[in-house]
């Protein structure tokens, strides 16, 4: 494979001689045949199979010890392995008592990483098989802190790395990445990583990371997927000041210079890989966040994770919370801590589902739902200052500047924490839900764990027992007064996985909100009687794969009834196509 790839590249290095060339080549252009004319002279290279040594360092084919008798004899591997032959399930077992070993969080994770650096399918394996282990280490909370140590813990690049150097050039740059057949791209600027703020460069932990869980949970294939960090400098002084930084040491790009690159990119993006790949955009701060949806939206496969893929998985919870509680969406009363992305996404998409249900037109049932920034309740007398994004949740009310003063004034059944700052449901929030609501509804959403609105415990013991709680990050089921509860993880990731394989399975060339409503319809369906004995408002993470199948199939069925899809005819039975196209890491027997 290395070998390949040399080759690749020294092609293309001749054929950047030829000065009257300007389109074609790349690194499809293996043979050079594209940008070649007459007079230019073509070398025949060939595609070499990897073997050998070479063989066990590529991670898309090693298989260490478990190559076999037969493999090792007719890939030139004897002697370069111990002799000692084991199954993937042994190879696993061990890795698992590895990590196990492991007492610090980010020490797994790198543990992790480096596994997928060496045999990418027992890294699958592993994670699919010990999901709810292995899904805080790869991905939240631990992931958090990968991003903020990302300059320390580095050794190889992961991904594509976009900043203002190649602004000009990026369709070049992405002619660079080693696989073609590109079908979904996770993008961040790295403005606003989890709630930990601006990590610059440093964010491309989450792209990895997010795609990671396409591959386990989505069953995209590894090489269908492509993280990409835009660097367009970093406001973190820490980082500024960091002589290890891997990023642009400048200010953040804002206006002109920061669209223009943010356009050349979508741009190439579209020109390298069609119109249908997926682009999921991630973590980028709001002022950014709702005009790149807005802009792209009408023009590209694309959706933005923390506003849609956040907002879908909440109103699957409360969907769920409904059925547990009896009554309609319509009968509740929002309100939500944190106006940003997901406050804002969240709160659009129950609107619109209460708008669906009730035939009540959207402004009206708008008027169910209430937000709070960091200056207090949004209320009409704000308006003007607000964020376009904000506008909309400005109703009439006098001003009220605290948490517990909205509670009283508002008097939500559902209290929902989106604000990134942790700690902020107080003993005296909760006991006033509970005081207005015999079984309160209690979503503390912000990540990493160190930024949730209120622990598990917490939400469990301040209310004897009565909440309905979800957090974005996971916490491990609470003993309150010898009665074990069990908090859900209301984290896009059940998600993104199973709305991405639905777009890619039926060649979807835009995202719709139905799509969403429909995800959330799906992930909702598969909550059943026995996790609701348990308090549960979502499945266990330990079904994703079947999960994501049927979030994939209602998803795809919108596409065909929204004219939006490009896969014809029509496959007959979605689920089992969502699940017969799934990326399997069982190993693959070598001739
Ligand atoms: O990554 C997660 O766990 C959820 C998410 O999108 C965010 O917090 O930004
Ligand atoms: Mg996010």
């Amino acid at each position: 494979m290395e070998s390949t790839l040399k080759e690749m590249r020294v092609g293309a290095s001749v054929l950047d001689m030829d000065p009257k060339s300007t389109v074609g080549g790349g690194v499809e252009d293996v043979y050079g045949e594209d940008r070649a004319t007459e007079d230019l002279l073509v070398t025949p290279w060939t595609i070499s199979v990897a073997s050998g040594y070479t063989l066990l360092r590529d991670p898309q084919h090693n298989k260490g010890l478990a190559f076999t008798e037969k493999e090792r004899d007719a890939h030139y591997l004897r002697g370069l392995l111990p002799p000692a032959i084991i199954s993937q399930q042994l190879q696993e077992k061990k890795l698992l008592k590895t990590i196990r070993q492991y007492q610090l969080p980010l020490q797994k994770y790198t543990a992790m990483m480096e596994l997928e650096e060496r045999n990418e399918r027992l890294f699958y394996k592993l994670l699919i098989d010990n999901v709810e282990e292995l899904l805080p280490v790869v991905y939240t909370p631990t992931v958090g802190e990968a991003c903020q140590k990302y300059g320390s813990i580095f050794k190889r690049p992961q991904g594509l790395y976009i900043s203002l150097k190649e602004k000009g050039k990026v369709l070049d740059v992405l002619k660079n990445w080693p696989r073609k057949s590109i079908q979904v791209i996770v993008v961040t600027d790295g403005e606003r990583i989890l709630g930990l703020g601006d990590l610059g460069c440093q964010g491309m932990g989450i792209p990895v990371g997010k795609l990671a869980l396409y591959t386990a949970l989505g069953g995209i294939r590894p090489s269908a997927c492509l993280p990409v960090t835009i660097d367009v400098g970093t406001n973190n002084e820490e980082l500024l000041n960091d002589e290890f930084y891997i990023g642009l040491k400048q200010r953040r790009a804002t206006g002109q210079v920061y669209y223009e690159l943010l356009h050349e990119f979508m741009t190439a993006v579209k020109q390298n890989y069609g119109e249908k790949v997926l682009i999921q955009f991630e973590d980028f701060a709001n002022h950014n966040a709702f005009e790149l949806l807005a802009k792209y939206g009408t023009t590209h496969l694309v959706f933005n994770d923390d506003i849609q893929g956040t907002a879908s998985v909440v109103l699957a919870g409360l969907l769920s919370a409904l059925k547990l509680l009896g009554g309609n969406i319509a009968d509740h009363t929002f309100l939500f801590l944190g106006a940003g992305e997901a406050g804002t996404g969240i709160a659009e998409l129950i609107a619109l589902e209460m708008s669906r249900q009730t035939k009540v037109p959207l402004e009206e049932t708008r008027k169910m739902i209430w937000l709070m920034d960091s200056k207090g309740l949004i209320v009409s007398s704000r308006k003007d200052s607000l964020q376009h994004f904000k506008k909309p949740w400005a109703h009439e009310h006098e001003p009220v500047k605290g948490l517990l003063d909205a509670v009283q004034a508002v008097k939500p059944t559902v209290l929902i924490g989106t604000s990134g700052v942790g700690r902020t449901f107080t003993k005296e929030v909760i006991e006033a839900m509970v005081f207005y609501n015999e079984k309160p509804i209690i979503l503390a959403l912000s990540n990493p764990t160190s930024h949730s609105e209120c622990t598990a415990e917490e939400a469990y013991s301040w209310t004897k027992g009565k909440a309905i709680f979800a957090s974005g990050s996971p916490f491990a089921p609470v003993e309150y007064e010898g009665q074990v509860f069990y908090p859900g993880q209301s984290n896009n990731t059940y998600i993104f996985p199973g709305l991405g394989l639905g777009l890619v399975m039926s060649g979807a060339i835009r995202v719709h909100d139905d799509m969403l409503l429909a995800a959330a319809e799906a992930l909702s369906g598969q909550v059943t009687e026995e996790h609701f004995s348990k308090g549960l408002i979502y499945p266990p993470l330990c079904n994703i794969r079947k999960i994501s199948a049927h979030i994939a199939a209602l998803v795809a069925t919108k596409a065909y009834e929204l004219g939006l899809a490009t896969r014809l005819p029509r496959p007959a039975n979605l689920v089992k196509l969502a699940e017969s196209c799934m990326y399997s890491p069982t190993y693959r027997n070598y001739r």
